[in-house]
């Protein structure tokens, strides 16, 4: 059954934010601490070790009560069942949306067009299992009999950006593999891969959804041409080559044995595709039980999202916290910065996840909207940016809602380090909050003794304050945490695009260039 199409600026919740809007945009947070010391509890969610903090956003009661109205009026939980049942909620492609059977955990069937799909989803995940471990423990030879030393993924967007962010994030949980990835269609890229590789021992996995992508073909065509001048047969690449894809016959037409083929199904988006056998490059690198952690860690996110009211829904939160301030407030731009130099990819990878869906300006009626949908993402790791771009955070003139993402424990232990670092990420949010105000800054100036100064310094020194901001926090950096992080993520996403009326599953967008790319060709 088709989503329902419903305008959210025409509900009644929308017209009650409006007005709540006009009360709130200019108040002080600090206020707002004052006047409710059980804020900081009231306005944390928690999931296992998992806990956001959004207490230091212009909201109170009244906001987050007309938010989660909004939600229910336009039947947000019909939305969210209609995914999870595998309807053709992907209209304008006619395509049900179930990543969520990819990391179902719970025994029961998820059926589509009459079929469980879990017996082939199972069926798939075996086969990733039995095949990475044969490559771990050398039982698989490249052509000239040698075990593998080294994986390179070539693929593109979600057939790249969930991967390689997830395998560069769970390093420290890695095997002796070296894994490389191949995404874009300059073929500096490939070549400055390639330079040091051994062919003998290298395994090349080939993921594309479509195996149409142009990026993903050339490269893999330079890979097979750069194997077969080492001294490969034809006969040698079912040693070397495997390939992820829905297109068999096309796979097949490039050469890959049907053995070698790993599988996956129309129903996953390719920026939902890194639970199927697209995370194949993440099994090889990280063994298939850290792998299937993952996919636990996502699976419990998934419950949460599915069975929690919406005032304690941590992605529901997150996805109307995010819509207050870019319908109401009329940001632009999201920053998220995680507290960890393992997650220098996830904002890359969130990137396509969200703009990629729900870069939309026409309604699910085909009519254009006339209010803001999808928020820019940007974002790196802290604290690189305090040393980056948080002076424009902190004191520009544009409003920045932030997401902080942090651990409490760090994977090596350095405590010393760890400290240091989360300090820093307690100081940023504590920092946007607060601010600076001018009798403060005189006050230091005048301690400093820097009287002199104080007339010309003092403007710049003053830190405006009352920004927002989301906190994340973990344990630890796991593969199950990092499986939950990447969930509330994408369920964000959906109900965000819900909400504005829009299709988040498809992304025609990206076609017009494409197009015009072959002619530029020609
Ligand atoms: O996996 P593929 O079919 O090669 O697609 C790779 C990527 O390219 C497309 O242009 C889309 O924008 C992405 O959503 C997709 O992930």
């Amino acid at each position: 059954m088709a989503l329902k199409n419903q305008n959210p600026t025409e509900t009644i919740a929308w017209k009650s934010l409006q007005e709540l809007y006009q009360g709130i945009k200019n108040t002080d947070m600090k206020k707002l601490f004052m006047q409710d010391s059980e804020r900081l509890e009231k306005y944390s969610l928690k999931h296992d070790d998992l806990s956001l903090n959004f207490s230091k956003n212009r909201i109170n009661d009244d906001v987050l009560k007309s938010l989660v109205a909004l939600a229910n009026e336009v039947d947000l939980q019909d939305g969210i069942d209609k995914m999870f049942a595998g309807d053709i909620i992907n209209e304008t492609e006619n395509r049900a949306v179930l990543h969520t059977a990819l990391r179902n955990k719970s025994g029961n069937a998820v059926m589509f067009e009459g079929e469980n799909v879990m017996d082939e989803v199972n069926d798939t995940l075996q086969k990733m299992k039995v095949f990475s471990e044969k490559v771990i423990s050398g039982n698989h030879k490249g052509y000239s009999g040698k075990a593998i030393t080294d994986i390179v993924n070539i693929g593109i967007g979600g057939s790249d950006l969930g991967p390689r962010m997830v395998v560069d994030a769970l390093q420290y949980y890695k095997n002796h593999l070296k894994t490389h990835f191949i995404s874009n269609i300059d073929g500096d890229h490939v070549m400055e891969t390639i330079k040091e590789l051994d062919p003998e021992t290298t395994l090349f996995v080939i993921v594309s959804k479509t195996f149409t992508t142009q990026e993903t073909l050339t490269n893999a065509e330079t890979v097979k041409k750069w194997f077969l001048s080492k001294g490969a047969t034809q006969n040698d690449i079912q040693h070397n080559f495997v390939a992820v894809s829905t297109n068999l016959s096309k796979v097949a037409a490039f050469g890959i044995a049907e053995n070698n083929i790993f599988t996956m199904w129309d129903w996953v988006g390719g920026r939902y595709s890194l639970w199927s056998a697209v995370g194949l490059s993440i099994s090889l690198a990280l063994g298939f039980d850290n792998f299937d952690q993952l996919l636990t860690g996502a699976y419990e996110m998934d419950e949460h999202f599915k069975t929690t009211s919406f005032d304690q829904n941590i992605p529901v939160t997150l996805a109307l916290v995010s819509i207050w301030y870019n319908n109401f407030f009329e940001t632009e731009s999201e920053v998220v910065i995680p507290y960890s130099q393992y997650l220098t990819q996830f904002v890359p990878y969130l990137q396509q996840g969200s703009m990629e869906s729900n870069g939309k300006s026409v309604d699910r009626d085909g009519n254009p909207v006339d209010y803001q949908t999808g928020n820019i993402i940007w974002g790196n790791t802290g604290t690189n940016v305090q040393h980056a771009f948080m002076q424009l955070v902190h004191q520009g003139t544009k409003l920045i809602p932030v997401d902080f993402i942090g651990f409490r424990e760090s994977l090596y232990g350095n405590e010393d380090h760890h400290n240091k670092l989360m300090s820093n990420f307690y100081a940023q949010a504590e920092a946007l909050y607060l601010g600076k105000a001018k009798e403060e800054v005189h006050l230091e100036l005048k301690t400093a003794g820097q009287q002199d100064k104080i007339s010309k310094l003092l403007p710049f020194k003053v830190f405006e304050g009352n920004k927002p901001s989301n906190s994340f926090l973990m344990d630890k950096l796991t593969p199950k945490n990092l499986g939950k992080l990447i969930a509330t993520y994408e369920h964000k996403t959906f109900v965000q695009g819900y909400i504005w009326n829009i299709f988040s599953f498809d992304q025609f967008g990206v076609e017009l260039g494409k197009e015009l790319a072959k002619k530029f060709l020609a």
